[in-house]
Formats: C-alpha cells, structure tokens, sequence
C-alpha cells in the first residue's frame, strides 16, 4: 500500500493513508482522478480535509478504492536532543502579547495563536508517515495529498468528533505540559480554567441538539513529548440532528480558535503572521463504512511538504494568565512532535 501512495505522488494523484488512535488497522482512500470536489452537507460518502475557515470549503476525496491493512510493528529508538532555531521568536511574543493586550479589553476571553517553521527533510512523505505511525501510537496519524491542494501529514491527539448511528463522541483538550518520565503533571490554575472553558462551550454549543451528554471529569493524557488535559464528552443526537449542524457548531472549537469563537477568529486573521489554510481545520471519514459513520480528527501537529521543506504548524491558548515567553517555549515543544520525526 505504501508503494502505491509513492506512485500516486509522482503521478499527481488524491489519496489519504491514516491511522486511527490505538489501532493497528491502516487505511488507504484513493481518488482515481484528479477533480477537486467539495463536501455540500456531510451526507456524503469519503474522505473530507477541511481547512480552518471552513467558509472557504472543505475538500472531499471520492473514495474510488479503499485498501486495509494490519500495522507492522518494527522496532523504533527513542529520540534524541534536537536543535530547536530561535527563529521568529520576537514575532511570536509580539503576537502573544498583542492577544493579552486584547484579553484586557475585555472583547475576548481566550484566543489560540500560532505560527510556522520550516525544516528540511531528507525523508520522502511515506517515510515520515512510517515513522509518525511507529513513534504516535494514540494519535490520528496521517499523509494526505491533492495536487491542486498539497502535501500534507501528521500526528494529531485531537478528535473533532465520531458519530455511529446517533451516538457522538467528541473531547475538551486543551492545556500542555512537558513530559517528564516519572512525572505527573502539575496543573496550575491557568491550565484547569483553560480546559474548562472548552468543556463549557462545547456544552453550550451541543445542548438542545442532544438527548443526553455527558462531560467526563478531566484527565491527564499523553501526547508524545507533551501532556494534556482532556475531557471525554459522550452524548445522543436527537434525531432530526444533522452532522452538518454539529460540525458547523462545534469548529473550530476554543481549543484552536477562542471564545468568543467570531471575535477570536477575526483576531486570529489580522494578527497572525500568516495564513493557517489546513492547520486547525479538520480531517477524517465521512460515511465510508456506513451510512451513519464520520471520524473527523482536528489538524493539529501537522507539517505541509513540498519537496525537502516541511512546513510545521504550531500553536497554544492565550487567556489572561499567559506568559508570552512561556507560550513561545510551548510552541517550541509542540513542534518537536514534528522536528524528532524529520
Ligand atoms: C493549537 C494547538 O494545540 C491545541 C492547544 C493546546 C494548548 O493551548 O495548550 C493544547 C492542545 C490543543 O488543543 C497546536 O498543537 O498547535
């Protein structure tokens, strides 16, 4: 399977190879032209990559041939020290700032801000999503391409939701600390109140759509070289719910937008040093196995690659109590999930 994905990308060819969060199954979703089609209203059935201004259209891949495979377990070896650059770190802090200063006004309460670096690689796109799959066993890891969109992979520890039949999951992740082996880690009040603002959104958003829902407490949870807090959120769809509605309720969530979402997202494109296109917007299978099943995982420590240069994407939630120079070094961990990989 991984042959045929290198053949697809010398031919210019659609297709997304994934791999679900603690499973072993692999799935390749080929598109045998090269059309750009577009998700209407969910009801469809494939592959959707949808980038952060959703308003723009998400693009979907015809699913023409699915293949499945089992996971080869090889050995991997741990990572070594890596070299983080300091470049863009008086930008970002700028940025970082000019988020707090609007924090103070009062127009808004959190809001996500990032940036990219680049990075050379000597590895070819199946080789990188090789080793993101041995290295992030509980992620979404993926490598998705359209030659009229690009070359895009990683390794995200963010589902946007699942839904089967009527029952939906979806997650309130927010908050990082560093790893640490033999370690627990140690919220602060920050940190507890910044992933209690998403769980409190997502209910406000859900409630009226929902025969029941139900928020877990949070919990520590492992993303490679980071920890997060999540909390589990489980509920029912009434019946005359739509996906479309969900999707178009729930993103972007305060955990890559910010609260108010319209106000955040407004922030977000003027201040920001560049454009996130796929970054932050959502990914996964619309109706492929049966007519009532969608996975969409958010796009988060992800790269675009073109040629030997990847495009690294990170981010983190600016709330009143941030420390630009502690949100920079956040930033640089996140990247690391990517940069250990190259
Ligand atoms: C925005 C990113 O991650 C999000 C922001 C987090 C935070 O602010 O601590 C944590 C997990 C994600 O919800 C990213 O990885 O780029």
């Amino acid at each position: 399977m991984i042959g045929r994905v290198g053949d697809c990308l010398k031919e210019g060819l659609p297709f997304c190879i994934y791999r679900k969060p603690n499973q072993s199954q692999i799935t390749a979703v080929f598109q045998l032209e090269d059309a750009l089609h577009s998700v209407v209203d969910f009801s469809e059935k494939g592959f959707v990559f949808a980038p952060f201004q959703f308003e723009n259209g998400a693009v979907l891949l015809k699913p023409d041939e699915i293949f499945v495979t089992q996971m080869e377990n090889s050995e991997h070896s741990p990572f070594g020290e890596i070299q983080l650059s300091e470049i863009g770190r008086n930008d970002h802090l700028e940025l970082i700032k000019k988020g707090i200063e609007e924090i103070n006004t009062g127009r808004l309460s959190k809001v996500v801000l990032s940036r990219k670096l680049e990075a050379e690689t000597k590895l070819s796109p199946p080789e990188i999503f090789t080793q993101l799959l041995q290295h992030y066993p509980n992620a979404f890891c993926y490598l998705f391409h359209h030659p009229k969109i690009g070359t895009w992979c990683g390794a995200t520890p963010e589902t946007l939701m699942t839904i089967q039949n009527r029952e939906i999951k979806t997650m309130s992740l927010a908050a990082t600390l560093p790893f640490v082996e033999g370690e627990v880690p140690q919220w602060k009040e920050k940190e507890l109140e910044e992933q209690q603002m998403v769980s409190d959104y997502i209910r406000e958003r859900l409630t009226g759509l929902m025969e029941s829902l139900d928020i877990e407490e949070a919990k520590s949870v492992r993303a490679g070289n980071l920890w997060h807090l999540k909390s589990r959120i489980n509920g029912k769809m009434l019946p005359k719910t739509s996906v479309n509605k969900i999707v178009s309720l729930l993103h972007p969530t305060p955990a890559v937008c910010g609260i108010p979402t319209q106000k955040a997202k407004e922030f977000i494109l003027k201040h920001e040093n560049y454009r996130r296109t796929y970054y932050t917007g959502f990914l996964g299978e619309l109706n492929l196995n049966q007519a009532t099943e969608t996975s969409l995982y958010v796009n988060l420590r992800c790269m675009e690659l073109k040629g030997q240069t990847a495009s690294i994407y990170v981010g983190g939630g600016i709330t009143k109590a941030s420390d630009p120079e502690r949100e920079w070094v956040e930033t640089q961990n996140k990247s690391k999930t990517i940069l250990h990989i190259l």
